[in-house]
């Protein structure tokens, strides 16, 4: 760069902060040189902990999975790829990439990722499932776990006497469901069911709620999220409330986190809180009540059948296994969403199998191991049990393999090199550790 060059780099470094899609770019050797301020709101990293390390660390993904690395590889430019997963802080997120490879002077010098953030978009597209579907109502809701089973009951006391709820749980455990069904439940029946979506930051909504509602037919309100409003905008929004007055109306509301962290913290008024919260309703993370999985899956499964006539009737025990050992950070919408992708792509399987399930969550899963091996497993103790040599040798292979992959970035090539071992004994061994674990 030159002189010149080198005084326009803020002019530069200010444009793609504020760009509004992420971008994210590699130099040739795949160590990201660029990570703009949207790019970090996407995947929920902070620049500090992504300078400096290659996408394979960051993201543990393997060579086939990254799109980057991979137009790296071919420097054939990759547009328009869908990607939905689950961020680091969990969050849904689903995005559209082009990713193009950057020639200077007719050498390959890096790649760049451009990511168009399309996760409200997203939210408006139905699940093939929810598609002109009935009502919602409390008989469709999966509840095998003592929680949830306390989580419907309340719900209902609460339609039967009318007052104001605030349901609280994580991203995709259920919320909105339940809304929907206390608004059913209400005998005899409430007019509109009104959803305000507070993921968006315009005001101008709540500004418009007088004209927007009906005020005299008996509604149901429910304020999805009220945590991600601004204080300003709660505050306003409460005024609305207060000025309406509760005249039969049914009151919902969601949040995120736990209300008295949220209140400690400034992001929730206390006022607000106070208006909802008549029924407090904690819906606990899918992780913590497992037995909920499989059936939802079996109705899922069932429901499917009945709509479009589908082969798909259940699932292979190995893949049971995988989803009640996996911790759902996308709670049920994660394991709806994945179902939606499984069966799309199924024709006459009638049994979903591991090699049924994308890419993308075999990768997020695999190595998963109740008792994963640790260094210190090897370090002989006088009251530690002593392994039979042959076990204690298998261990330790598994464990220096899975190391050696790990410091070579999963690439057999280089893992068989540094090991002395040709790249099918390399194959072969991982293979056997793999069907081992079972
Ligand atoms: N217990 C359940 N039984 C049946 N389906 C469920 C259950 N919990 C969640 N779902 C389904 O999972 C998906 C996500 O649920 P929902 O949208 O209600 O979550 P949410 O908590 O409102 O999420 P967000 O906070 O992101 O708005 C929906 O399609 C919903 O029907």
């Amino acid at each position: 760069m030159n002189t010149i060059d080198q005084s326009l780099f803020p002019l530069y470094e200010f444009a793609v902060n504020r760009a509004g899609v992420g971008i994210h770019a590699v130099d040739h050797t795949g160590r990201t040189v660029i990570y703009n301020n949207k790019m970090k709101a996407i995947e929920g990293f902070e620049l500090e902990e992504v300078a400096d390390r290659s996408i394979l660390e960051l993201f543990n993904l393997n060579q086939e999975e990254s799109t980057l690395l991979r137009v790296l590889q071919s420097g054939i430019e990759q547009l328009n790829v869908k990607q939905t997963y689950w961020n680091r802080k969990g969050n849904e997120i689903t995005t559209v990439n082009d990713t193009y490879p950057i020639f200077h002077e007719e050498e390959l010098i890096g790649a760049v990722e451009i990511a168009s953030d399309v996760t409200a978009l997203e939210k408006f597209i139905l699940h093939p499932l929810r598609k002109d579907s009935d009502p919602v109502t409390f008989s469709q809701v999966i509840a095998k776990s003592e929680e949830m089973k306390a989580v419907v009951t309340t719900a209902i006391k609460a339609a039967q006497t009318k007052l104001p709820v605030l349901l609280i749980g994580e991203s995709g455990t259920g919320k909105d469901l339940i809304a929907e069904s206390i608004h059913n439940e209400i005998s005899p029946a409430n007019g509109s069911f009104y959803t305000l979506s507070c993921h968006r930051s315009d005001s101008s909504f709540i500004d418009r709620l007088h004209e927007d509602l009906n005020v005299n037919e008996v509604f149901t309100l429910f304020c999805d999220r009220i945590d991600l409003l601004s204080i300003p905008l709660q505050q306003k929004l409460y005024s609305f409330l207060k000025s309406i007055g509760q005249s039969g109306h049914q009151f919902i509301a969601s949040i995120g986190d736990d209300p008295v962290e949220l209140i400690g913290n400034g992001t929730l008024l206390k006022d607000l809180y106070y208006f909802f919260t008549s029924f407090a309703i904690r819906i606990s993370p899918l992780r913590k009540r497992k037995e909920d999985i499989l059936p939802f899956v079996n109705s899922y499964l069932e429901k499917r059948k009945k709509r479009f006539g589908t082969s798909l009737d259940g699932i292979a025990p190995e893949v049971e296994e995988l989803f009640l050992r996996y911790d759902w950070p996308g709670n049920m919408r994660e394991l709806e969403f994945l179902l939606d992708e499984v069966s799309s792509l199924a024709s006459t399987e009638s049994i979903i199998s591991y090699g049924m399930l994308p890419l993308h969550f075999r990768l997020k899963t695999d190595g998963m191991n109740d008792n994963p091996i640790q260094a210190a497993d090897f370090i002989v103790k006088p009251q530690k049990e002593l392994l039979p040599l042959d076990q204690y040798l298998k261990d330790a292979e598994a464990y220096y393999l899975q190391k050696a992959m790990k410091l070579h970035e999963d690439n057999i090539t280089k893992t068989a090199q540094a090991l002395g071992m040709s790249r099918q004994n390399l194959q072969y061994r991982l293979r056997k550790l793999k069907n081992g674990r079972g």
